[in-house]
């Protein structure tokens, strides 16, 4: 195959094709990863491994972002027409206020960009790397190719590359093929053209759902195949709602700069006064109309806001938000660790007649200490049981990794000569996957009145604010070392484990203090209508109609659109249905806030105007985010809006006083010499 040079020179197109010990040559590095020094001379040669063009620009691109807003366009058109008529006087003057203003707006945005730099790094994505043979953590900015990283669940993948070593590796693709089920990944190369179809490579902007793994780094920063895409997502990122403001007063200080000059130029000029004069003193008044330190206002307003809020463990990751976050009036909410603790405890362990049960709890444990993936606040409460007697003859075989589509998470587990597949998940999806019951040690057909029983036992734990988790088994063939979702089928249900998960002390109250600013507040839970109901009600929020993902998956986008208004509470929706939700806010009108920290919340915190993260989340939700808070305390949210409101009313405060008085004195100044020159005239001529 024609080896198509990167930047850095040896990787390949089609990399996943090459067999690794060619790659590895190609790349010139070592499965036991780079040394320090090469990385950093590679580092040096190819930049840093940002998907996004760096956010800092360089001055000359800052004074040319400057000289095409159009209230600095009008000064720099005053001061060539000033130079060109031979003012010299006006030239200069006008030149020296645009330098000035210039130098002093790039010193103020330089400050307010290294202090952000500065909050934003201590919350930047770290990988772990392995340099000069141990492992480090480093920022994935600092990663180039033929770096060699570990991975784990929850992590994101930081570069384009191929699987060194991989055990159980699930990775969500989503972002890169809209296939919501993990992909397994293997460390063999393969033959395909297709990038989507390459189950040894992992591409930057996924994240690992289940087990872990090592790669290779083949391509970073816009070479990855992210970065192509974010690249093309940046150039069409519509612009926020403060950047609309702004546009849209430049435009009309300019229009009124247009219609004051020339009317005074055609006054003039119908009193017979000389043109140049009259059209010199017409660019004059629109030099007076122009509010030319706006721009540094606003970065400076808005860069003391983020530091206002770092002191509040509020990390700003893009400045602009904290208008959003002023202007906000729909907040969007996951329920765990946003309005709960996340301090998840297990209540109760019933078999399905509702009776304690050991073997529910011994099966529910097992599943969770032998799950590698993501570790969800359900699997602690379990693994904080005591194990059972007896569960150490059990070993693991292998797993099928939870996801937000099917609700369950299966593993593979032996004991003896016998094989299981033991599964736990949402209890209508284990029902779904069930043929049959255990009672008294004996499994029955799961026939219409098990059913109803079940379903009565959820509801009824649901109503008091339990979360429910349904256990079931399967014996499988003594062969089995591995297991696909096809095997999550004729199950025998075991039992249920139910959860208490107490509300946040402080939710009661932000969620008042934020209602009362005007910000309503929307609760979108993957979790069971009847507990999403209980929080709601323990909060404070209208527990009245509840939209659930069934629903919405039957209703087109408009006709969600059309009911997202009236419904607060959204129950047992999926990661797309979130963003889905967010998306019909948006088209209604609302500046919209979505806070969680899963996995599955991260397409709704990007989609959202204010994208809200808290430090313990995952990894791609922190990416995701706009703002993360660092404390798990609800009432910095309150704070952020007033915060976000009064930096607005600084910016306005500035544009109004600015434009107003400006508009008045030239607009008195144009008239004066209008009337004034009009009446010597007429003295002159009367004398
Ligand atoms: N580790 C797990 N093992 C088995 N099932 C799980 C696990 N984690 C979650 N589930 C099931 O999937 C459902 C949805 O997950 P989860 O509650 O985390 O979604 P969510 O949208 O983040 O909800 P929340 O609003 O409560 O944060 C859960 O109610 C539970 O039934
Ligand atoms: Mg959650």
């Amino acid at each position: 195959m024609p080896l198509k040079p990167s930047a850095y020179g040896p990787a390949v197109e089609a990399f996943w094709r090459e067999p690794t010990n060619s790659l590895l040559r190609s790349l010139d590095t070592e499965r036991c990863g780079l040394r320090q020094q090469e990385a950093e001379k590679r580092l040096a040669l190819i930049g840093p491994n940002l998907a996004e063009p760096s956010g800092t620009r360089s001055i000359l691109q800052k004074i040319v972002h400057r000289l095409v807003n159009p209230l600095i366009a009008i000064l720099i058109v005053a001061a060539a027409v000033s130079g060109f008529s031979g003012d010299l006087a006006s030239f200069v003057i006008i030149t020296l206020v645009v330098g000035l203003s210039l130098t002093l707006d790039i010193v103020q945005e330089h400050r307010a960009e290294v202090a952000a730099e500065a909050l934003r790094r201590s919350v930047a994505i770290q990988a772990d790397v392995i340099r000069d043979g141990a492992i480090v953590a480093l920022p994935v900015s600092e990663l180039v190719p033929g770096d060699v990283v570990e991975l784990r669940t929850g992590d994101l993948v930081p570069a384009d590359g191929v699987a060194l070593m991989a055990r159980d590796f699930q990775l969500n693709e989503a972002l890169m093929t809209g296939e919501p089920f993990p992909a397994a990944k293997t460390t063999e190369p393969c033959a395909t053209n297709l990038p989507a179809e390459a189950s040894n490579t992992l591409f930057a902007g996924t994240s690992v759902v289940g087990g872990s793994g090592v790669m290779l780094v083949v391509e970073t920063g816009r070479r990855t195949r992210f970065g192509m895409i974010s690249a093309e997502l940046l150039a069409n990122d519509p612009p926020s709602a403060l950047e609309q403001g702004v546009q849209k007063l430049g435009l009309l200080i300019l229009k009124l700069t247009l219609f004051l000059t020339l009317f005074v130029l055609l006054a003039h000029l119908v009193a017979h006064r000389p043109a140049v004069e009259s059209f010199l003193f017409a660019v004059a008044l629109a030099v007076g109309l122009t509010p030319e330190l706006l721009p540094m206002v606003m970065t400076v307003t808005l860069a003391r806001g983020a530091q206002r809020m770092a002191k509040r463990q509020v990390i700003v990751k893009r400045l602009s938000a904290i208008h959003d976050l002023g202007a906000m009036d729909t907040l969007c909410v996951d329920k765990t660790g946003t309005l709960t603790e996340a301090k998840i405890t297990l209540a109760a362990h019933l078999d399905p007649a509702g009776r304690p049960s050991d073997r529910v709890l011994e099966l529910a444990r097992l599943n969770s200490a032998f799950q590698t993936g993501i570790h969800s606040p359900l699997d602690e409460a379990l693994l904080a049981e005591d194990s059972p007697p007896g569960s150490s003859a059990w070993t693991r075989l292998a797993e099928i990794p939870f996801d937000y589509e099917r609700r369950c998470l299966s593993v593979l587990a032996a004991r003896d000569n016998d094989r299981f597949l033991i599964v736990k998940g949402a209890p209508e999806a284990i029902m779904a996957r069930a043929v049959a019951v255990e009672v008294d040690g004996l499994a029955r057909p799961l026939d219409d009145s098990h059913r109803a029983q079940l379903v009565r036992l959820e509801d009824d734990h649901a109503r008091q604010g339990f979360r429910l988790l349904g256990v079931a088994i399967r014996t499988m063939p003594p062969d089995r070392v591995n297991v696909t979702t096809e095997d999550e089928a004729v199950l025998t249900v075991v039992g249920f484990c139910a959860f208490a998960d107490p509300p946040k002390r402080d939710a009661a109250d932000s969620v008042r203090d934020l209602r009362a600013r005007g910000v309503g507040i929307k609760v979108l839970s993957g979790d069971h209508a009847a507990v999403v109901a209980h929080v709601a009600d323990a909060v404070g929020l209208p527990s009245g109609r509840i939209l659930t993902g069934g629903e919405i998956a039957d209703l087109s986008d408009r006709a969600l659109a059309a009911q997202v208004e009236d419904v607060d509470l959204f129950a047992r929706i999926d990661p797309e249905q979130k963003r889905r939700i967010i998306r019909a806010l948006r088209q209604r009108g609302h500046v919209v806030g979505f806070m969680g920290d899963g996995v599955n919340d991260a397409p709704a915190i990007h989609a959202a105007h204010v994208g809200i993260s808290v430090a313990g989340a995952t990894e791609v939700a922190r990416a995701a985010a706009d703002m993360i808070l660092l404390a798990p305390d609800l009432s910095v949210l309150g704070a952020g809006v007033i915060e976000g409101r009064r930096t607005f009313a600084n910016i306005s405060k500035y544009v109004r006083m600015g434009t107003s008085s400006n508009f008045g004195n030239m607009l008195s100044m144009a008239l004066a010499s209008i009337v004034l020159r009009s009446c010597r005239c007429c003295r002159c001529r009367s004398s």
